[in-house]
């Protein structure tokens, strides 16, 4: 039996004047699970992930709802149980405070510790992430780091209050391959040491196959497919997810790079009635272009398409 859920979003909409930019997604995230959010630039994703925190951008409206397990007040929690690990790591650091200093406060607002313990937590926390000679390092500036020991320093922060979801918002955006993978294995720990929820929102499936329990596949504002990563990219029954899919590099002796998905999303101000990925889409038939395909369920997850049951295998026949 899957267990309750922490988080749950229902018909959530969001928009800037009369242009909707999330389109009603509805989904559960469940306590320790890694659900990743998906899909090219443009899409959603980090207006979704802003919104379970209560943070939308100015002039952006809400519709529809997110509740977290047990609280009544979703803003009130933000930095206690619900915690953000934005994509750019400078942003989420004060340049003029020591780095130890920011961990110690945030350590102090949520419990009512002394300085002197709170300082121990926050090397501790600094120390857990890895951040060489902690004690030391907790008094150098955010400037004095390198750019993955900030963001292992903003995992630490969103991490020492021990919350029940982190929501990482492409946090590997800003680093290079190597420290990429670094900083994704130490938010894996650290959300697995302090028994986190992760949202992870990504736009690399090899992130998702690799971290995530759950995935929501977004495309224009809505979700394409969504379900246990494992069935989800073993065998897509969305195009979209298809042809993310088809664009990885292939293992084996024929190793090489698929091409890429044809065109570009549509802007949120230029949708029209149909199916949005229907222009891009190989299978798309008249009724792709008339009507929206609704959300239902095939082969164990839910997916939006008119055509969900005849989406071939994107490693074979699907380019
Ligand atoms: N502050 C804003 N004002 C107006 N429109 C906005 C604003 N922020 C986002 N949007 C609109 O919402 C859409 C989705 O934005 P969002 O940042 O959630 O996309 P994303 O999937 O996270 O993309 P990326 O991977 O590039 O961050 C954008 O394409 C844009 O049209």
């Amino acid at each position: 039996m899957p267990s309750e859920a922490l988080l749950s979003v229902r018909d959530l909409r969001i928009a800037f004047g009369a242009v909707e930019a999330v389109r009603g997604l509805t989904f559960d995230v469940r306590p320790r699970e890694v659900f990743a959010v998906v899909g090219e630039s443009g899409a959603g994703k980090s207006l979704t992930a802003r919104a379970l925190l209560g943070m939308l951008p100015r002039g952006a409206t809400a519709g529809g709802s997110v509740r977290l397990r047990g609280s009544a007040d979703l803003a009130a929690e933000r930095g206690r149980r619900i915690t953000l690990v934005p994509q750019d790591a400078l942003s989420a650091l004060s340049p003029v405070h020591p780095v130890g200093d920011q961990l110690a406060a945030a350590v102090r607002s949520v419990r009512g510790l002394s300085r002197g313990r709170a300082r121990d937590l926050a090397v501790a926390a600094l120390d857990r992430v890895g951040i060489p000679d902690a004690a030391r390092r907790a008094r150098a500036y955010p400037h004095e780091y390198s750019g993955g020991m900030r963001q292992r320093a903003v995992i630490a922060m969103a991490t020492v209050n021990e919350p029940d979801v982190v929501v990482a918002d492409e946090p590997t955006t800003a680093l290079d391959e190597e420290r990429r993978e670094q900083v994704l294995r130490v938010l894996a720990e650290q959300r697995e040491a302090v028994g986190a929820a992760l949202v992870l929102v990504t736009h690399d499936l090899e992130v998702v196959r690799e971290h995530a329990d759950q995935v929501l596949v977004m495309y224009a504002g809505r979700a394409a497919e969504r379900g246990p990563a494992r069935q989800v990219l073993g065998r897509p029954r969305a195009p979209y997810t298809a042809g993310l899919l088809a664009s990885l590099p292939q293992d084996g002796p024929r190793r090489r790079r698929l091409p890429a998905l044809p065109g570009t999303p549509p802007a949120p101000d230029a949708l029209g009635p149909g199916c949005a990925f229907a222009p891009r889409c190989p299978l798309a038939t008249d009724p792709c272009r008339d009507r929206e395909p609704e959300p239902r369920t095939v082969d164990g997850r839910l997916v939006a398409c008119h055509h969900a049951d005849d989406v071939p295998d994107p490693l074979r026949e699907f380019v």
